[in-house]
């Protein structure tokens, strides 16, 4: 008997969903993608490249593309869901009648659905029930995957078979897949991240220098791990990959839609021309918003997504914002070794002896 290649499908046509594609049949899989454009389809097959999403760069030329959800979908292991928050439901309702509980679900996703406050996992468990159901995130700009550039991602679920098939399918010599069992954490990382690249391409545009942007990379960190522990995640996945390595490349790489973004807002751009100038999906813009909601709505100290909410929404100049950021509360360094409220006591304390003194 002779063991059967493993078989991919793919759900979306853009750079991320393409690169690991391309991954999983340079491993050997028989891997079939979906997508929208059948234009596009055909030059996957006929070119093997993606010129709408990553025209610099070879597919393997075993990827067949297809617009068909059945073609795609059928005897599939693994399904890999690569499509923007705001299409994510509703692909997947388009693909329901072609799955079968067997199959392992994934998603690569870095964002939030607004009704309900949930994560792309979420909805695909919402929407199957399935029992195999992961999440993929990490430092991984799909053009630098696709250029095969030394990589490591992560495979997060609670579903031991999920985290295994995945690392087999996709681990390489280029690649590397870590494993988590926080599904939660590493999918909130993922989306988290992307608030804060924004603000760290808006501070390069406006000149800020590299002490700047280290500030501005390890305070995120704090507010996105207080944000997570607010959530009931576990604040200690934002060490890894999927959070403070994610964190660097993103706020660190003009490759980044998101890094993009906040840059051509940076250099004086609107919203809408910073988004219409980029063509493609910069996650964090919505992002900023529900979770700035969130966050107001519970009482979490979030001061660099306020802060940028109010750029992005509220009218309010990059500089002005950065500096009402400065002068802000100045809490604690590492919350989980000095807690926030112990330094706001020390304050209140010290100004009570002084009579109000600056402390
Ligand atoms: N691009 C990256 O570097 C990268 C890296 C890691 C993770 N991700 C995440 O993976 C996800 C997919 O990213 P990507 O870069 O592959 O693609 P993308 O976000 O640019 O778009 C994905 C694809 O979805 C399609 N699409 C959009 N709306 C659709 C709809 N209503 N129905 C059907 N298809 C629709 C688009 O046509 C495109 O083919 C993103 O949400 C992102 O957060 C991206
Ligand atoms: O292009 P972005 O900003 O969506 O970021 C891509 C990936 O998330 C980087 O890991």
């Amino acid at each position: 008997m002779t063991d059967q290649p493993l078989r991919v499908a793919v759900l979306g046509g853009g750079s991320f969903g393409t690169a690991l594609a391309s991954i999983a049949a340079d491993n050997g899989a028989r891997v079939r993608q979906w997508l929208r454009d059948p234009a596009l389809a055909e030059q996957i097959n006929r070119e093997h490249v993606n010129g709408r999403y990553l025209p610099d760069y070879a597919i393997n030329p075993a990827v067949v593309a297809a617009t068909g959800m059945a073609e795609v979908l059928e005897g599939a292991d693994l399904v890999l869901v690569a499509i923007p928050s705001k299409a994510f439901r509703e692909v997947v309702r388009q693909a329901r009648p072609f799955l079968a509980p067997q199959q392992i679900l994934v998603t690569t996703t870095k964002g939030i659905q607004e009704e309900g406050f949930k994560l792309m996992s979420q909805i695909l468990e919402e929407e199957t029930g399935f029992a195999h159901i992961g999440v993929i995130s990490g430092p991984n700009l799909a053009s630098e995957v696709a250029d095969k550039q030394l990589t490591a991602t992560v495979i997060a679920s609670d579903d031991p078979e999920t985290r295994t098939r995945v690392q087999t399918a996709l681990g390489c010599d280029y690649f590397r897949v870590y494993a988590s069992n926080d599904r939660y954490g590493v999918e909130l990382g993922g989306a988290l991240k992307n608030i804060y690249a924004i603000a760290a391409g808006m501070a390069a545009a406006l000149g800020m220098g590299e002490n700047t942007r280290s500030m501005l990379m390890t305070r995120a960190l704090a507010e996105m791990s207080r944000f997570a522990v607010a959530q009931g995640a576990n604040p200690m996945t934002f060490l890894g990959l999927a959070g403070v390595g994610d964190l660097i490349v993103t706020c660190s790489s003009r490759l980044s839609r998101n890094y993009r973004v906040g840059y051509a807002l940076g250099e004086g751009k609107s919203l809408d021309e910073a988004v219409e100038a980029l063509g493609q999906v910069a996650e964090g813009v919505n992002t900023v918003r529900l979770v700035r909601d969130k966050a107001r709505a519970e009482g979490i100290y979030m001061p660099l997504a306020e802060g940028l909410y109010q750029v992005l929404f509220k009218g309010v100049p990059a500089k002005e914002m950065a500096k009402m950021l400065m002068l802000g509360e100045q809490s604690s360094d590492v919350e989980f070794v000095l807690a926030r409220e112990d330094v706001q006591r020390a304050h209140r304390e010290r100004a009570g002896e002084t009579g109000g003194e600056h402390g």
